[in-house]
């Protein structure tokens, strides 16, 4: 998926996967990665979630990129939240408090940038890209992280052949292949397809939505 991809979603509308609220997976498990209230929390492909606001309440510095800046302003014109703007080489970073949103391309963020992460919130992230990306996605993440940093992943599953992604389908053993040697714990696998309508529409027969601990 090229960058223009999601740029032009978003000058579309074509935001299907934004959800209207905090994510109910998100609220059920943060607290259980015992996450200090003060420790910085990286979103990656944020998007202009609600989860940003809702991790940001609970105290946390908060770091988000996208690739798309309309949906970072969109976050704070929707939030009724000032910001500060500075461009940084050739990303755009927005800042409130402590909540940092970087309007830029995740595989090319300098890592002087995002500073010391505590911990990872990816939800949409990994199963927006396709196969070729997913490798170098987490290789790159890894890389900035110390070891042992606690990560909360939301995937979906479902058989790939039913429908062409974004979201693309990442299975629990892809998921143990890309964080090797790390800690993963899934914590739900849930079948969700009653909920989304829109997959069933699109021939999808499961749609499983999985939740992990890691610990990169
Ligand atoms: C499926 S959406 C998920 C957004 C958000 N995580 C959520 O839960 O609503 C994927 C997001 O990744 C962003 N994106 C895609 N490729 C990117 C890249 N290379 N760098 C930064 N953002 C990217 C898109 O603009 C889009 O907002």
């Amino acid at each position: 998926m090229e960058p223009e991809y999601w740029q032009q979603r978003w000058q579309k509308g074509e935001t299907g996967f934004h959800l209207p609220r905090v994510h109910p997976k998100l609220e059920q498990y943060w607290p259980l990665l015992q996450v200090p209230d003060s420790a910085t929390v990286f979103v990656p492909l944020c998007g202009k979630s609600e989860d940003l606001f809702y991790l940001w309440q609970r105290g946390h510095c908060v770091t988000g990129i996208d690739i798309s800046e309309q949906a970072i302003r969109a976050f704070f014109t929707e939030h009724q939240m000032t910001y500060e703007v500075e461009q940084v080489e050739d990303v755009v970073v927005y800042q409130h408090d402590r909540l940092r949103l970087i309007a830029g391309d995740y595989f090319a963020l300098q890592a002087s940038l995002l500073g010391s992460i505590d911990a990872v919130y990816d939800r949409a992230a990994l199963i927006a890209l396709p196969t070729s990306l997913r490798q170098r996605y987490v290789q790159t993440l890894r890389k900035w992280l110390r070891p042992a940093t606690p990560v909360l992943l939301i995937t979906l599953d479902y058989a790939q052949p039913e429908m062409s992604g974004p979201p693309f389908a990442v299975s629990p053993e892809e998921v143990a292949q890309l964080f090797a040697g790390g800690e993963i714990e899934q914590w739900t696998h849930h079948d969700i397809l009653d909920y989304e309508p829109r997959f069933r529409t699109k021939g999808v027969t499961q749609l499983h939505e999985d939740v992990y601990r890691i610990r990169c």
